[in-house]
């Protein structure tokens, strides 16, 4: 299989998975919503906004379906088709959301006189995707970039998984770290040049969430446990139940457990990445609100002379896009090889690419520290 081809694999067992559990929960499940009608295109163009609001699992257990099945059909694609030109809504997607690499130059003429904080998802941006989560292992040389990078501007890890994990795969002290989807946000352990703002900050915004999501997490290795592949990962305050190695006939199962579980925690909500469901709090706290929260951490609340760059491959991301879409400062850059909707204003196509952006920042930086 083509790289291209299993991206697109991807998309599609996305739609499935989202189409198993929103029928699991809606019990309308029927073999025409198993298998998503034809579609235009060899890739996935279904609005992700549109998908993962009518997955989400509402407080009371119940599910939100309205439309949702309709949509999916509509968009979903019928065949894997690779193809090395571009279709037309891929050429129009690249022109409204350019290559951070092909627009460096513009990148850094509008973040002159700025100070450049950076922020970085971990999995499927700064490591390939892998189907073993316990394996995601950034390689040596991004590490390198990642280090020097910290060097020229402060530089902070959002994840979705737990802090200390992330931090283990990661291992550069000098970085701020959001873990859990931001829940979860500690200062550089070593002195990071930046002497502005709270360094040794350590906040978490969950905390009374802790014996929950234990006890959910049990649970959920429990329940899961007689269907092969399935993987429960425990990210202290939130918890991932991947379906990556799980073969598409027991999707259904798997999200009948998941749901089984969650049905009595009201507290609790559902929403989807790749290839994995989330399970955390219901609060209003995400990795665009840990952004804010680092910038001010930073020294920059209310600050004019601050250019905030996000670089994400996840839905998830698109928190931290849209709030500085909103503040209208710096831009957030989506690592994908494929169009989705997105606040982002760049893309990047994959980790690669992104070590070479992140390379040509410092070496931006060390041009101008020469002057
Ligand atoms: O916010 P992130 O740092 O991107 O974390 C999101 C989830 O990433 C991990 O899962 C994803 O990557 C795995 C390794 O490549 C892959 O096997 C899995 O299918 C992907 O969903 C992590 O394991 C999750 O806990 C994070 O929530």
């Amino acid at each position: 299989m083509t790289k291209q081809n299993v991206l697109v694999s991807e998309a599609q067992s996305a739609i499935n998975m989202a189409i198993t559990v929103a029928v699991s929960n809606s019990s309308i499940f029927t073999t025409a919503a198993q298998k998503p009608p034809p579609a235009h295109g060899g890739y996935f163009s279904i609005s992700r906004n549109k998908l993962l609001k009518n997955l989400e699992i509402n407080n009371n257990g119940g599910t939100r379906t309205n439309g949702w099945i309709d949509s999916m059909r509509a968009s979903s694609p019928t065949h894997i088709k690779s193809t090395p030109s571009l279709t037309d809504e891929q050429s129009s997607w690249i022109l409204h959301h350019p290559s951070a690499l092909d627009m460096f130059e513009q990148i850094i003429a509008a973040s002159k006189g700025k100070q450049i904080v950076m922020f970085l998802d971990y999995d499927g941006t700064l490591s390939p995707i892998v189907e073993d989560p316990d394996r995601a292992f950034m390689s040596d040389a991004m590490r390198k970039t990642v280090k020097k990078l910290a060097r020229c501007f402060p530089t902070a890890i959002v994840s979705g998984r737990c802090r200390d994990k992330v931090y283990s795969f990661v291992r550069l002290a000098e970085l701020y770290y959001a873990g859990s989807h931001g829940m979860d946000i500690k200062g550089p352990a070593k002195g990071s040049k930046y002497k502005k703002g709270n360094q040794g900050v350590l906040f978490q915004a969950a905390s009374e969430f802790l014996p929950m999501i234990d006890e959910v997490y049990k649970q959920l290795v429990e329940k899961t446990m007689s269907i092969p592949g399935a993987k429960v990962e425990n990210n202290k305050f939130c918890v991932s139940v991947h379906y990556r190695c799980v073969e598409e006939k027991k999707w259904n199962e798997l999200a009948l457990q998941v749901r089984s579980v969650l049905k009595e925690y009201p507290k609790l909500r559902l929403s989807s990445g790749r290839k994995v469901l989330e399970i955390r709090p219901t609060i209003k706290w995400d990795k665009g609100k840990a952004l804010e929260f680092l910038l001010e951490s930073l020294g920059f609340a209310n600050c004019t002379d601050v250019f905030p760059v996000y670089i994400g491959d996840d839905k998830t991301d698109e928190d931290a896009f849209k709030i500085l879409r909103d503040r209208g400062q710096g831009f957030g850059i989506l690592v994908s090889k494929f169009p989705k909707d997105t606040s982002a204003s760049y893309s990047l196509q994959e980790p690669t690419e992104v070590m070479n952006f992140l390379q040509k920042l410092v070496e931006y930086k060390r041009r101008s520290l020469r002057g």
